[in-house]
């Protein structure tokens, strides 16, 4: 193992970075509630000062994948989609089998200049997970209930409310609406077959609600569906853990772009439309199992200073604070002080830990493991 190795594995160096992240996230957060009242004087100056201050909370994280763990995110597909991306509104589906997928989404976001303005269809409960949460209300990001009853109506008109937003930006859809386990893959082929659907070897059964609401309430604002598939190398499942430790994974995602108008309006023409999608990325993923690539060319967007940049900063700015504080504290002899401060840092360390939990399937909702009644007859 190398020095460098040998360092992204100490835990003292993920506290640090964690530490970094809790902190200057909070910072940014109560910048954030200062710019509110800017809202009812100009919305649009509101909005794009917030992109570029969520800016400064995720490309910390796609900094740390980047060019701490220094994983690979290889792109496949045709170079005349390629010239689009980055320059017009797109709904981005994905698949949602791996802990660290929304930090790659995130990358590929920074790679083509839309990371600051990235949305997302989130469940309510993310909106409560500090730093990260609470930027998404600024952004306008679109929580959900994950019941359709009481998301008709706020999913839409949250929707409604990015029809004259500012800026470019992807609105990022897990249609299968939890990620994959087993168990949760079991029963919704069960669901698949009770709806005499073909099932499916790589994904859950789609949810189609919020495809349908999402496309039809950001007709005339988005341009195309971008198809999105995702695996990593040598069956890998990569964790927030092994990113913190520097572990290089390899990502390839392929991408296709679908124009919006070829997107059926009717409901039902729209679920069907969707069902065949994820019978297409099925079979995608059963083409990388046996070749271990994505079809079509691979075109690498490069990666871009700016996330390293921002983290850097944040980096030394804590680091010096902390020295000065560490000096300071050692010198005044004062065991309350000292008692205190490492009561802050084991609060930091806790808070840090249930965040990084969010992350893991293993600690994930029971949100798809009821299916329909099976008839035993
Ligand atoms: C490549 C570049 C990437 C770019 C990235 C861009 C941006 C990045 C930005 C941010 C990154 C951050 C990432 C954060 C991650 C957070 C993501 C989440 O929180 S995912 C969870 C929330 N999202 C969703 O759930 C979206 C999908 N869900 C839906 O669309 C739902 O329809 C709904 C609108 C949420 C409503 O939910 P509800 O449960 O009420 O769904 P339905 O009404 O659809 O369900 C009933 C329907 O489903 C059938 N059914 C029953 N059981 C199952 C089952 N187990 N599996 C499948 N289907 C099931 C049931 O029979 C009903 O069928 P029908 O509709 O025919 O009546
Ligand atoms: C700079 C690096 C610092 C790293 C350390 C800091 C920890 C940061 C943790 C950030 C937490 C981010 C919240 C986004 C989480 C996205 C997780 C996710 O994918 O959600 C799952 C849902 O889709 C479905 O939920 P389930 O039904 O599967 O349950």
């Amino acid at each position: 193992m190398g020095l460098l190795q040998l360092l992204k594995s100490q835990v003292l160096c993920h506290l640090f970075i964690c530490f970094v992240f809790l902190v200057s996230g909070i910072i940014v957060n109560m910048l954030q509630l200062c710019t509110l009242p800017l809202w009812l004087v100009n919305k649009q100056l509101f909005r794009r000062v917030n992109i570029r201050l969520a800016y400064c909370i995720s490309s910390q994280m796609v900094a740390v994948l980047e060019w701490w763990s220094g994983t690979e995110c290889t792109l496949y597909t045709d170079p005349k989609s390629y010239s689009h991306y980055g320059k017009e509104n797109a709904i981005v589906v994905l698949n949602h089998n791996f802990e660290i997928d929304f930090m790659c989404g995130w990358t590929f976001c920074d790679r083509f200049g839309v990371l600051g303005s990235s949305k997302v269809l989130a469940k309510k409960e993310l909106a409560y997970v500090p730093v990260i949460g609470w930027m998404w209300y600024f952004l306008e990001i679109v929580f959900c209930k994950r019941k359709w009853e009481e998301d008709r109506k706020t999913v839409a008109q949250s929707l409604q409310n990015l029809q004259d937003y500012p800026e470019n930006f992807w609105f990022l859809l897990y249609c299968e609406g939890t990620r994959f386990t087993p168990k949760k893959h079991e029963i919704s082929m069960q669901v698949a077959e009770s709806k005499g659907l073909p099932k499916l070897k790589y994904h859950l059964l789609p949810r189609t609600k919020g495809f349908w609401v999402t496309v039809n309430n950001l007709r005339g604002k988005v341009a195309a569906v971008y198809d999105s598939t995702l695996n990593f190398r040598d069956n890998e499942a990569p964790t927030l853990h092994g990113v913190l430790n520097g572990k290089k994974y390899h990502a390839d995602l392929y991408v296709r772009r679908i124009p919006l108008e070829s997107i059926p309006e009717g409901e039902a023409e729209c679920a069907a439309w969707l069902h065949k999608l994820y019978q297409e990325k099925d079979s995608f993923q059963e083409h990388y199992a046996q070749t271990g690539r994505f079809p079509g060319p691979i075109t690498n967007p490069p990666r871009r200073p700016w996330a390293l940049i921002n983290w850097l900063f944040w980096c030394g700015l804590f680091f010096y604070h902390l020295v000065l504080l560490f000096v300071q504290l050692l010198s005044s002899g004062s065991m309350l002080t000292i008692t205190a401060s490492l009561a802050f840092c084991v609060a930091v360390s806790v808070g840090v830990r249930w965040m990084i939990g969010q992350t893991e399937i293993d600690r994930g909702s029971t949100y798809g493991n009821k299916g329909v009644p099976l008839n035993n007859n």
